[in-house]
Parts: structure tokens; sequence; C-alpha cells
């Protein structure tokens, strides 16, 4: 039994849509947490419209390239196709870090899957609602996720707002 902590992003299409059927199926593979949807400016070099990002805290019989397929197969399910690095798409899922049964994280420095994910520390996107899944998360080798949010820069923390239908 493996723990995994997933960050979904979608900007393209009906973001919304994308992602509660996301994580509806996500919902099949076992015990699920998830966040709310929140909406976020666009992170990095790319002009992109704003994404709606969730995150999702599961549990189940997967290794960690096991997680990453199942990642990848909900990108595809979303109709998504590769594009430019950073670049807007209908579903990211990025597999932000993975425990093992007895809490012991995975770590990996490969291209292909890199744990704990390289970025997530920096990005209020997966922070903010990661914390709001779980207040006493924590990211292996960076610390407790309530103190990465902190050492944001608080506008970037309030730009990531809770976003309701309509
Ligand atoms: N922890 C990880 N989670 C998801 N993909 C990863 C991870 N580590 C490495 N990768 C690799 O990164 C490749 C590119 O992924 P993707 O296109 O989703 O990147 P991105 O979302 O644009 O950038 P970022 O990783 O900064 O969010 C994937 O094919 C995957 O093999
Ligand atoms: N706010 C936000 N910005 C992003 C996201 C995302 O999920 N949310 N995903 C990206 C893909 O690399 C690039 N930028």
């Amino acid at each position: 039994m493996s723990r995994v902590v997933l960050s979904l992003g979608a900007n393209l299409g009906d973001r919304a849509g994308t992602l509660r059927a996301a994580l509806a199926a996500l919902a099949e593979d076992g015990p699920l947490a998830h966040s709310g949807l929140y909406e976020t400016p666009p992170w990095g070099p790319v002009r992109q419209p704003p994404y709606l990002n969730a995150v999702a805290v599961l549990g189940g019989d997967r290794d960690a390239r096991a997680w990453l397929a199942r990642a990848h197969e909900l990108e595809q399910a979303a109709g998504r196709t590769r594009e430019v690095r950073w670049g807007a798409r209908t579903l990211d899922v990025d597999v932000v870090t993975v425990t093992g049964e007895h809490g012991e994280p995975v770590v990996a420095d490969d291209p292909e899957l890199t744990l704990p994910h390289p970025r997530a520390h920096e990005r209020a996107f997966v922070l903010v609602p990661w914390l709001a899944v779980d207040a006493d998360a924590e990211l292996p080798g960076r610390g407790r996720v309530g103190d990465l949010v902190a050492a944001l820069d608080p506008a970037e923390v309030a730009a990531v707002v809770p976003w309701h239908e309509g």
C-alpha cells in the first residue's frame, strides 16, 4: 500500500468538468481525499488562460511508476496531447510525492519521474490546495506544507482563490 499526492490542473475546455471527472475516476482506485477547486493565475513563462487546480491524496497498491502511469492515463482520458512545456492543457496531473507502506518517502532523480516533484515547494497552486486537504502535510526534504505556504509571496497565495461554479 502506498500513498500518493497528485496535483491536477486544467486551463482549456470545460476545466471544472475535466477535474471532476478525473477526481471521480481516482475515487474508484481507492480511498481518496481531495481539495476543492481553486482558480489560479498561470505559473511559468507561457502566456495562457487561468487554471483550475486541485490536489488529491489517495492510497492504493501502485508503486511510484504506476502512479505516474495512472496520471498519464487520466491526462489522455481528458484528450490531452503533448504540447509546449508549461503551456496550456486540458489536464495536467503531476505526482507530487509518494510514500511507502511505512511512511517512507520515495525519492527519485529520474527525468521520467522525479520525486518529490522538484517544483512543488514553490507553487502556491499545489501547496494551498494540499494544505486544505491535509493541515499536517509534509513535503519530504522541504518541510511542512504550512511553513512552505507561509514562506511564499503573500500575493501568490492570495491569488489562489476557491472556485465556485457560476
Ligand atoms: N513527479 C512527476 N510528476 C509528473 N511528471 C513527471 C514527474 N517527474 C518527471 N515527470 C516527467 O515530466 C514529463 C513532462 O510532464 P508535463 O508535460 O506534465 O510537465 P509540465 O506539467 O509541463 O511541467 P511540470 O513538471 O513543471 O509541472 C512527463 O512525461 C513525466 O515523465
Ligand atoms: N496556475 C497553474 N499554472 C500552471 C499549471 C497549473 O496547473 N496551474 N500547470 C502548468 C503546466 O506545466 C503550467 N502552469
